[in-house]
Order: C-alpha cells, then structure tokens, then sequence
C-alpha cells in the first residue's frame, strides 16, 4: 500500500508554509474564493509559492468561479493543480486542460459512484462534509457514506485533525487526506505543532 499523502488548506501565511514543507506535507493550498476567510490574493499567493520546494504540489481552490479568475490564477501563480469546491460541471472543470479535483460535499443520498462517472476528467474526488460555505469548516462527515468499491483515487477531508487521522485512515483508506480547521489556531492560521501532529498520525496509520 502506498503512503497517505497529505494536503495542508488555507494558507496564507510564510511562516505556515514553512512549517508545513518542513513537516513534510505533499501540498499546500490558496483559497481564491473571496467570502473565505481564507482567501489570498493572486500576487499573495505568488509569493508564498516562491517558499514551496520542488515536489510539492500547489493547488488553487475555488468555488463557482467565473473562467477569467481560473485563469488569473494560473497566469500568476505557479498553480500544478485546480480544486473546484463549489457546484461546478464536468465540462467547466475540464476547460481549462489542467489537473483537477472535483470536491463532492457528502451528506446523505450522495452517490459517490455517480460523481466518479461524472467527473471522469477529475485527477481526484475530494469528499468533503457540507457545510454552509462551501468548506473549511472543521465538521467531519459519517465515512460509511464512502463506498468501499470506489475506483477512483480519494482525498478524504472535513473535520480531520491528528485525533481522528489515522482512525479516517484506517477506515477509509484515502489517498490523501487534506486538512485546514484541524492544524489552526484561528481561521487562516495555522499552528506548526499541530501540522506535525497530523502529519505524525498519517504516519502512524500508514504504519
Ligand atoms: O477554507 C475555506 O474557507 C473554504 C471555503 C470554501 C470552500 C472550501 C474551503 N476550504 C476547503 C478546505 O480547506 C478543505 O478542502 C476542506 O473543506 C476541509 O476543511 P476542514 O474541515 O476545515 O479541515
């Protein structure tokens, strides 16, 4: 079995980057949606990459974005991957011929089968609880909602922190986990120790 890999959320801060790299996390990722309180602007977003090693992948959120802001971002920053978390289709996601995730925001009656056949294109699915907002709210959903015959890579996230991690781990067996509330002391601000928590309860789950 493969390692977990894990995704930090909502950075907006150098200092957090940095402890996120050195923790070890496989990417990081810009909120570009302005209601968050999270969001970052373009030229932020370009400075804090510059922080970001080679083999760490950087990935730019949004939520129903208009097309020019997709690609703003990808003129500014030095995104590797899109992560739509709103109500977009598979043929918007897919315009803009980059790597995606698709984020399904699971509350009973979703069907995680249907959402892998419709988004075919998608790198990933990222289930996620609902919440008002769209995301980042640090509310776990119930993980039998999961399928166990999913085809498809899974970035599991919603309410993980390094209490929960490696029993979401174990249960569903992700391919990555993404977390933001979880490693904050406030919105937007991340606490180096509990990134190395997280990251340490991924470990211990992978074994
Ligand atoms: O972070 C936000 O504010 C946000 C706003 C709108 C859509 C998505 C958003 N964040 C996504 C994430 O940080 C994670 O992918 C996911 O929602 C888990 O967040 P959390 O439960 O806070 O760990």
């Amino acid at each position: 079995m493969s390692r977990t890999r894990i995704k930090i959320c909502g950075l907006t801060r150098e200092q957090d980057v940095e402890a996120a790299v050195a923790a070890g996390v496989d990417a990081l990722g810009f909120v570009f949606y302005r209601p968050s309180p999270r969001f970052v602007e373009l030229e932020r977003a370009a400075q804090l990459s510059k922080l970001v090693p080679p083999f760490v992948t950087i990935v730019g959120l949004f939520v129903n974005p208009e097309p020019s802001i997709v690609r703003a971002a990808l003129t500014h920053v030095p995104l590797h991957l899109l992560q739509f978390h709103g109500d977009e289709e598979e043929g918007f996601c897919r315009q803009f011929e980059r790597p995606y995730l698709k984020a399904i925001r699971m509350r009973p009656g979703v069907d995680l089968i249907h959402s892998e056949a419709s988004f075919a294109s998608a790198q990933g699915l990222l289930v996620d609880a609902f919440v008002d907002g769209f995301g980042g709210g640090g509310q776990a959903f119930d993980w039998s909602l999961i399928p166990s015959d999913l085809t498809r890579p899974i970035v599991l996230s919603g309410g993980l922190c390094a209490g929960n991690v490696e029993e979401a781990i174990r249960r569903v067996r992700p391919a990555a986990v993404d977390v933001s509330s979880g490693v904050e002391s406030a919105k937007g601000i991340k606490d180096a120790r509990k990134i190395a928590e997280f990251v340490a309860g991924v470990r211990n789950a992978d074994g």
